[in-house]
């Protein structure tokens, strides 16, 4: 007896899906905090592959918890309205004002976009930031810098930017429970009532590391994390960063990011990866498939 002749091109789809069977078994009821940074938020298009993706992870019983940024998109209305803004390694130095416009283009436009990407793509998104219920307490970041000529640490003082103090998991869950997508802007409130600008890479650690996620992925605009010759570097851990960190490698945004990995594998957060979201469906090839993407971060 001979088989059908079968298209090879259906094959490979359904080689795709028994592919991904282990990591669908393995990642059932895991949660999985994805950050989407504004670099790779700018084309409508992979905005759309993103939501698509993110509902797909909650159709086949993951538990994804999106986190956004917005840097670039914040730092176009700060030159509409004429505020200059500085960056000192990779973080917005942020004035009252400054702050007021990131909440507005983060709490506002961008996470409600993202929330109608989700929604458009079958989902069910609800947008917050970590004033909603309270549930991110900020504190203002203190940061010191090694003056390199003297060797003495120096107080950078970074304005109203905050790290999250504690992260109430209370409203995420009752949002992932009652089968929507929590998409959190990553805004915070002090006990001095003052609004803070927090880094998006920051407050999707500090939510990964409140809800003991399985992973933590960070979608930005590179590969992943680069050695001097512009090689990728898939898989890192605490030391090599460091030591990238003392060599220089790393430097501007990917300075937060890579903090934030450490933290998050130093808490209960299984593994980190970054990876390029300019790649259309990057998620889903890291995720279900056996090539994996980007850089992997664990203890
Ligand atoms: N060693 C490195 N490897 C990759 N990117 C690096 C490295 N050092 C610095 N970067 C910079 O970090 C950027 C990613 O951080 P960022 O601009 O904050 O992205 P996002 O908006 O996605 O959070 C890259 O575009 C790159 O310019
Ligand atoms: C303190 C600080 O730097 N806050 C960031 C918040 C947005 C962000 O982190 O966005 P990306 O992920 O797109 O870079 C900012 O003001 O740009």
């Amino acid at each position: 007896m001979t088989g059908h002749a079968i298209d090879p091109a259906m094959l490979a789809k359904a080689e795709t899906l028994t592919e991904a069977l282990p990591y669908l078994q393995r990642y059932a009821g895991k949660t999985f905090v994805v950050k989407y940074g504004g670099h790779a938020m700018g084309d409508a298009a992979l905005a759309r592959d993103f939501a698509a993706d993110i509902v797909l992870l909650k159709a086949v019983g993951i538990n994804p918890v999106v986190v956004h940024g917005g840097g670039p998109q914040i730092g176009a209305m700060l030159k509409r309205v004429g505020v200059e803004s500085d960056f000192i390694d990779g973080l917005r130095v942020t004035t009252k004002e400054t702050a007021e416009i990131a909440e507005m283009v983060l709490s506002g436009a961008i996470n409600k976009e993202l929330v109608g990407w989700i929604n458009a793509a079958g989902g069910r998104a609800v947008g917050i930031s970590g004033k909603d219920g309270g549930f991110v307490k900020a504190a203002k970041l203190r940061r010191t810098k090694k003056d390199p000529d003297s060797n003495i640490e120096r107080i950078i003082d970074l304005g109203f930017v905050g790290e999250p103090e504690t992260v109430d998991r209370t409203i995420i869950d009752t949002i992932s429970a009652s089968g929507m997508i929590p998409v959190i802007a990553p805004i915070g409130v002090g006990e001095d009532g003052h609004t803070y600008n927090i880094n998006a890479d920051t407050m999707a650690g500090a939510v990964a590391a409140a809800l003991g996620a399985a992973r933590l992925l960070l979608l930005t605009d590179v590969a992943g994390v680069l050695d001097k010759s512009g090689q990728l570097l898939t898989d890192l851990d605490p030391a090599k960063i460091a030591a990238l960190q003392d060599d220089g490698t790393i430097s501007g945004g990917m300075i937060p990011k890579l903090e934030t990995c450490v933290a998050a594998v130093q808490a209960k957060v299984d593994a980190a990866v970054i990876l390029d979201g300019r790649v259309p469906h990057a998620m889903l090839i890291e995720m279900f498939t056996n090539s994996g993407a980007g850089t992997l971060i664990h203890k």
